[in-house]
């Protein structure tokens, strides 16, 4: 199927510029000339709630297409301030630069009940400093500096809202009442964790792979940056694109959670990190899950003759605990959910 996607769902290459003035990466190198700047889907979040019903449905078709072919998108109109973003690049940032290596250090190790990781890794196939730690159901933080604290607080508080939102919204999509989805996963005590990404300026690895190929757990990720470009995405259509994000959207990328429970109707897509920066690139990446407890396997109202099971359930931790990992590193867990289907 051709998907046309109407010239206001996307998002004009005049806009696409870093969120923080600086130029965007060179993308002539190596290993981003595969990819292309292709449109991606752009959703208006208050628009999904609009009492006019002409805007609401406009909306909502949009999000049905974005969810359902590409699986993810640029979130606008959020009402997340500005400032409550950019104090939180702001505070890792700050976390990066002004803690000592001994401090960070005490974070390195991942073990069972962890709830703060750090580490630096610098190899081929990775070339990034990260941070994760628990947001929710109970945020967790390194107590330095201590505005770090609080900004990272700030986002992840309001940005609880746009996520319950936005499952109501993709639950009516999906066809079901509009709790669906927050039953489904027991969002209100989903556990969210906060990665946040660091990647040195470097300007002689031109095509260096930054963070490779992979897919995140959970129900939804979203990512704020300062530095425009990067970030690349495999589409359903099998190309590579370089994702932009305006200033002031988040990205929102479908989970593999949510992909599970939709027995594939909605997919999380592989993408990974390149790029030779000008000046430093942080991002926050929240892969917000399910509760830890809950049972995550394909909803009955996705199986049928045409769309025969094809993931296996588990609960999230578990999941997450697969393969050796702590729940901490949130690492991909989707190929222990897929059951190889004979054809
Ligand atoms: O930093 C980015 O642009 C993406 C990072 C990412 O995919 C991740 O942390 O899972
Ligand atoms: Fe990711």
């Amino acid at each position: 199927m051709v998907l046309t996607i109407p010239s206001s769902l996307v998002v004009p290459f005049s806009h696409r510029i870093s969120s923080n003035g600086a130029t965007p990466i060179d993308s002539s190198s190596p290993a981003e000339i595969m990819a292309v700047d292709e449109e991606i889907p752009t959703i208006d979040y208050f628009a999904l709630f609009s009492a006019d019903p002409s805007q609401c449905s406009t909306a909502m078709e949009r999000l049905s297409i974005a969810c359902e072919h590409y699986g993810f998108f640029n979130l606008v109109n959020h009402g997340i301030a500005d400032g409550v973003m950019e104090g939180a690049l702001r505070g890792v940032s700050d976390f990066v630069g002004q803690t000592a290596v001994e401090e960070k250090s005490k974070y390195r190790e991942a073990h069972p009940g962890a709830k703060i990781l750090w580490d630096s890794n610098c190899h081929a196939g990775e070339n990034r400093e990260y941070l994760k730690v628990v947001a929710r159901p109970q945020f967790h933080c390194p107590p330095n500096p201590p505005s770090f604290r609080e900004a990272l607080g700030e986002y992840q508080t309001k940005f609880h809202d746009v996520k319950l939102g936005l499952a109501r919204a993709m639950s009516l999509n999906l066809g079901q009442e509009v709790s669906y989805i927050e039953n489904a996963f027991s969002l209100e005590s989903g556990l969210d964790v906060a990665a946040m990404n660091f990647y040195p300026p470097n300007l002689n690895s031109k095509g260096t792979i930054r963070l490779a190929d992979h897919t995140d757990p959970g129900f939804i990720i979203s990512l704020v940056q300062n530095l425009d470009g990067g970030l690349q995405i495999l589409t359903h259509q099998g190309k590579w694109v370089n994702v932009h994000i305006p200033p002031n959207a988040i990205l929102i990328q479908v989970g593999e959670h949510l992909e599970v429970l939709t027995n594939g109707k909605y997919k999380s897509r592989i993408h990974h990190v390149t790029g030779n920066y000008k000046a430093k690139r942080v991002t926050l990446v929240t892969l917000h899950g399910p509760s830890a407890d809950k049972f995550v396997a394909p909803a009955q109202e996705f199986v049928d003759d045409s769309h025969p099971l094809a993931y296996r359930g588990m609960t999230y931790s578990d999941g997450l605990k697969s393969n050796d990992n702590h729940e901490i590193e949130v690492q991909s867990c989707i190929a222990q959910h897929r059951i190889l289907l004979p054809y």
